[in-house]
């Protein structure tokens, strides 16, 4: 049994650690930190959770208290692990972080997209970007995970195979992303409230997204190139999920494309591969650590398209952030990660 704890215990990807760790066998959740609920009971702010947490109290960050942990995720908006991570690392506790704050391996970079200086460049060479996809043995070595952000795992997944392969133009990638409202975090914002939500889609950051370097950089390293990504996300009128469909200009020639993805994802627990013509829900994946993918060639002509879905706080979050702490620790990987989808 090791013990954790949870920086930012209150917001939407705190809670759904919380509740996949409720059915982890080789984890105690032991501190969980909320600066506005200190001194509140879990339980009382998260009634679904009653049974599991009862004695489980929010407390202010304290680094001391959370340095005494095995592990601690961080579950905080950007530039707060970059505050805490250096103390935690030297008291021997391994960091978790499913904000951006280390995903970028170009500190200048970080700063030019999140609009402030990077606070812990020295860290940047010793984070592992926790993709167990394409990082598992690096994974299970690190102190610092970097946990992908929710469109970068949706796109980078659907893409891996077809550019480690090289049979797309890696010039001309599109990225068109829906995400869903539980994507922005669960601080009151305009644009999340029903009335401006519900019954209408919009995109946004059409020019430019902070997710756009993170996916550049993760396709580089499979295409052995620089990318030309175009990236589009919208903002759809549902509470959980990504749906990506991605757009590839196929060069080299393959004829069983199908075949491709099945053998890439043939020992990946948490990747599934549908049967060809499918066209994967978000409902599916629903509060499951798992991305779905289906690869179409329309027409058999030179566009290949492939469609791929998450939950943006399992896989795209939390869960993947504990398949990362299993690795590391060397438990079973789909401890606590074992549920099906909720349907409907
Ligand atoms: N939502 C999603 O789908 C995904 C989110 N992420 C990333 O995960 C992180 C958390 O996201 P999400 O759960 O949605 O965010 P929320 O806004 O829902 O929650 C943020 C949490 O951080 C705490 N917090 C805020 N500021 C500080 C601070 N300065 N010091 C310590 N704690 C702080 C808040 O509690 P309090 O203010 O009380 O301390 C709250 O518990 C973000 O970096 C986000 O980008 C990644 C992938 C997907
Ligand atoms: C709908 C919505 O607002 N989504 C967020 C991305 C989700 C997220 O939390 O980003 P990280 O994965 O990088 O942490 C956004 O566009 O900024």
């Amino acid at each position: 049994m090791i013990k954790v704890g949870i920086v930012g215990g209150t917001g939407y990807t705190g809670v759904e650690l919380l509740r996949l760790l409720a059915q982890h066998p080789e984890v105690e959740v032991e501190a969980i930190t909320s600066r506005s609920e200190a001194g509140l009971c879990v339980t009382d702010l998260y009634p679904n959770l009653r049974g599991h947490y009862d004695n489980l109290t929010f407390s202010e960050p304290d680094a001391k208290r959370l340095g005494a942990c095995d592990a601690v995720f961080f579950a905080t908006p950007h530039g707060v692990a970059h505050a805490l991570a250096s103390e935690l690392l030297e008291q021997g506790t391994r960091v978790i972080d499913l904000s951006a704050d280390f995903r970028l391996r170009d500190a200048a970079e970080w700063a030019e997209w999140y609009g402030q200086p990077h606070g812990a460049p020295e860290l940047l060479d010793e984070s592992v970007y926790g993709l167990p996809e394409v990082n598992r043995d690096r994974i299970r070595e690190a102190r610092l995970i970097a946990v992908p952000g929710c469109y970068p795992t949706a796109v980078q997944l659907g893409l891996l195979p077809l550019l480690e392969a090289g049979l797309i133009d890696a010039e001309r990638i599109i990225a068109d992303c829906k995400s869903g409202v539980t994507g922005a975090g669960r601080g009151a914002k305009v644009p999340s409230l029903l009335a401006e939500a519900s019954e209408s889609m919009k995109a946004y950051g059409a020019s430019g997204h902070r997710h756009l370097p993170e996916i550049r950089q993760g396709l580089g390293d499979a295409a052995g190139r620089a990318v030309g990504l175009t990236f589009v996300p919208h903002l759809t009128p549902m509470i959980r999920g990504i749906h990506a469909t991605l757009y590839g200009r196929l060069t080299g020639s393959h004829d069983d494309l199908q075949g491709l993805f099945e053998q890439r994802f043939a020992n990946e627990p948490f990747v599934d591969v549908m049967p060809p013509g499918s066209h994967p829900e978000t409902r599916s994946v629903k509060g499951v650590n798992l991305c779905r993918l289906a690869v179409h060639r329309p027409g058999d002509g030179d566009t290949v398209v492939v469609l791929s879905v998450i939950d943006n706080l399992v896989k795209g979050a939390s869960g993947q952030a504990i398949h990362n702490l299993n690795l590391m620790f060397g438990f079973d990987e789909n401890a606590g990660l074992a549920a099906p989808a909720l349907m409907p």
